[in-house]
């Protein structure tokens, strides 16, 4: 919720924000206080100059103005970027992580038997929920598809001492199995169909609008899987809509790979009939599956926000990655597949070029470093890879480092 205080819900202070906002796009209202608790974003005294480096690089907020990618790329002056990967796990799971794992603190504490917290993952959630467990030392099972999630998340669970389960199956195997032993044994259910997910979620969404003073952007872009996420940001806005701290919500789209995209086929097909289907193999890894419990919240949500489902092929995402990486970003595969969205939607004229657009980053990109080395190896398989950067080997002489380097400065100019 909002609170008294000058800092987001990370406790970080607003100032970058409003340096970005001074030089940057003007919203009618900007800074202006809407609400008695709402803070006040802090004016600064760097120069014209250092206030884009410092907006775009200092990470003071986790509400990034992406203006080099808006304007270079797609002609927009008023995009931004909610890193919800900045947290302590890397993932936007974080949020409704503590909730979770705080109620069943609780539930243990009253003496319900509860012998510890399950999930099925594709390695975001598991992070999140083996970290909190450990922290109140609750047991933690994390059933994981067998070598379909990236080192760095497979890492996670481990380290934090949960009892990790990698099973020969995919994320939708896995989920089926999880909810079974959950019937059959006192484990609780951590994954989004769990409404206190949610109810964490949600935050971003609320953090969204006191990040922009109460100004409702028009767009919110959200990369789906499980479909948790998407309502969760519904929920958000929503809420602040029915508490009259806004009056309007914005649209959202749902960005899904095309490798796994239930929900972009069923909106595509006008609701007609919902078809699960078996993901297939995409870069972004953590939205692969084909049968997200979350189906009928996400159609309500996509219904009731005026919102949209689109879709990204795996050389759309990975260019687009590379593209916002160009830029000073270091995103994830899925926040790839959501630019890769709003690219399209902006080619088609449905969002217009002065539309404020939030594109939701759910996690930290250095979880996906494998993805990015084999873009830029230029070695997948059938993509084109168009903005590869690989490392040039060179040998150890003046000379072919000054060759090097004169090329690159004659193609930089
Ligand atoms: N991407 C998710 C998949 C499970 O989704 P959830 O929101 O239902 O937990 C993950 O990180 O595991």
């Amino acid at each position: 919720m909002p609170s008294n205080s000058s800092t987001d819900t990370t406790g970080r202070p607003f100032s970058t924000l409003a340096s970005a906002r001074q030089d940057g796009p003007t919203a009618p209202g900007f800074g202006r206080r809407k609400n008695g608790f709402c803070p006040k974003p802090i004016a600064t005294t760097s120069s014209a100059l250092s206030r884009d480096i410092v907006s775009a690089f200092e990470g003071n907020s986790n509400l990034f103005w992406a203006k080099r990618f808006g304007k270079k790329f797609i002609g927009m002056n008023d995009l931004w970027v909610k890193h919800c990967g900045v947290s302590h796990t890397g993932s936007l799971k974080d949020l409704g992580m503590t909730v979770l794992v705080s109620q069943v603190n609780r539930l243990r504490k009253m003496n319900i038997p509860l012998v510890g917290v399950g999930c099925a993952s594709t390695g975001d959630t598991s992070a999140a929920l083996s970290a909190y467990c450990a922290a109140a030392n609750i047991p933690s099972i994390v059933f994981l598809p067998a070598n379909k999630i990236s080192m760095a998340q497979l890492v996670q669970p481990i380290a934090n001492g949960a009892f990790v389960l990698s099973i020969n199956t995919d994320f939708d195997g896995c989920m089926k199995l999880i909810r079974q032993i959950t019937i059959e044994f006192p484990i609780y259910l951590a994954n989004s169909l769990n409404s206190l997910r949610l109810e964490g979620q949600k935050t971003a969404a609320i953090e969204i609008l006191q990040q922009f003073d109460w100004e409702v952007p028009d767009w919110v872009i959200v990369p789906g899987g499980n479909l948790g996420n998407i309502y969760a940001f519904y929920k958000g806005f929503k809420m602040c809509q029915e508490l009259g701290l806004v009056a309007r919500i914005p649209r959202l789209v749902c960005a899904q790979a095309h490798n796994a995209n239930p929900l972009f086929q069923y909106y595509k097909l006008g609701w007609r009939e919902f078809k699960a289907a078996k993901a297939n193999t995409t870069y972004a890894s953590a939205i692969q599956i084909g049968d997200p419990v979350s189906i009928d919240r996400a159609v309500f949500e996509v219904k009731n926000s005026d919102g949209i489902a689109e879709e990204a092929t795996e050389d759309e995402l990975m260019d687009a990655m590379a593209l916002a990486d160009s830029t000073g970003m270091f995103i994830c595969p899925h926040t790839g597949v959501a630019l890769s969205a709003l690219m399209k939607l902006r080619r088609s004229g449905i969002i217009g070029a002065a539309e404020r657009t939030v594109v939701v980053s759910t996690a930290y990109g250095l979880k996906f470093t494998q993805a990015k080395i084999d873009y830029h190896s230029g070695e997948i398989k059938e993509m084109a890879c168009r903005y590869l950067n690989p490392p040039v080997t060179v040998k150890a002489n003046f000379g072919s480092e000054m060759d090097e380097l004169k090329k690159f400065l004659s193609r930089s100019r």
